[in-house]
């Protein structure tokens, strides 16, 4: 059952020995969302998306994850309703995936944990001039989260699949040229909300979460692909990048919001 591996895969995480939460935490990342505590708010609007193909580009491995960045000097790939009261520029996506497809995911929906999950980060390019202003800010950051569950083939994440073993190492990189991340997201518009931070270092109090309700399906030689990335950089003795994700945070005085009923 899901209890067992979720304690037998809190011990299992040296990597992420990282600190718990950081003293006087209040608003860690990531949570259990218990799908019966969270609460409809009718005013949340619809999440407008809206990303330019042409602003990817590279993807590369930065010895946690491997990343896909994409030019944010103008307002072209942005999102903005659902719980933002700015817009937010489109600054990278990554993953986080466990070892084996019985774990990985940061979140978890009533204790339930997934393979892997996707993270789409982006920030108030109204509010603040740059990324990195932004990440020290409480309204700095909006990451938007989906599930990755075993099941179909999925046509768009092929893409970054095929591009993986060339950055294969830590810091190793490639030119990327278009790619829409907006295949990656499930079509069903609900999600649930809740402030929260960063689920690595600095692991700064700055993100507006928005989780999405529905997961999308990729298959497991898609999974295994992800698990084929090393931690080390070339040379080093070879350390799998598997389990780069954070334990779960407390709650504490927080609601999470959804905007479906
Ligand atoms: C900026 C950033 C956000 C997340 S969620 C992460 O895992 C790493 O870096
Ligand atoms: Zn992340």
């Amino acid at each position: 059952g899901t209890c067992c591996s979720y304690r037998l895969r809190d011990a299992l995480h040296p990597l992420w020995q990282s600190p718990l939460s950081i003293p006087g935490g209040t608003r860690q990342s990531p949570i259990d969302i218990q799908w019966r505590d969270s609460i409809f708010d009718p005013y949340l609007r619809p999440l407008k998306i809206s990303y330019d193909p042409d602003t990817c580009l590279h993807i590369w491995n930065n010895g946690y994850s491997f990343l896909v960045e994409f030019e944010d000097s103008m307002d072209k790939s942005i999102i903005m309703g659902g719980p933002l009261e700015n817009q937010y520029r489109l600054k990278q996506f990554h993953f986080h995936w466990g070892a084996i497809n019985e774990w990985g995911s940061e979140h978890t929906i009533d204790s339930r944990v997934y393979p892997a999950e996707l993270h789409l980060v982006h920030w108030n390019a109204v509010k603040y001039e740059s990324f990195e202003e932004a990440v020290m800010e409480g309204n700095g950051l909006a990451v938007i989260g989906v599930f990755l569950k075993l099941g179909a083939y999925h046509e768009g994440l092929q893409k970054l699949v095929d591009a993986l073993p060339a950055v294969k190492h830590k810091d190793e990189i490639v030119e990327f040229d278009t790619f829409d991340p907006s295949c990656l997201l499930p079509s069903c518009p609900d999600y649930w909300t809740y402030a929260g931070s960063l689920t690595t270092p600095p692991l700064t109090e700055s993100v507006t979460w928005i989780i999405k309700k529905k997961a999308i399906e990729v298959d497991e030689n898609q999974l295994e692909a992800f698990r084929m990335l090393l931690f080390t950089s070339p040379g080093e003795e070879e350390k799998r990048m598997v389990d780069n994700f954070r334990p779960l945070q407390p709650l504490m005085n927080r609601t999470v919001r959804s905007s479906f009923q």
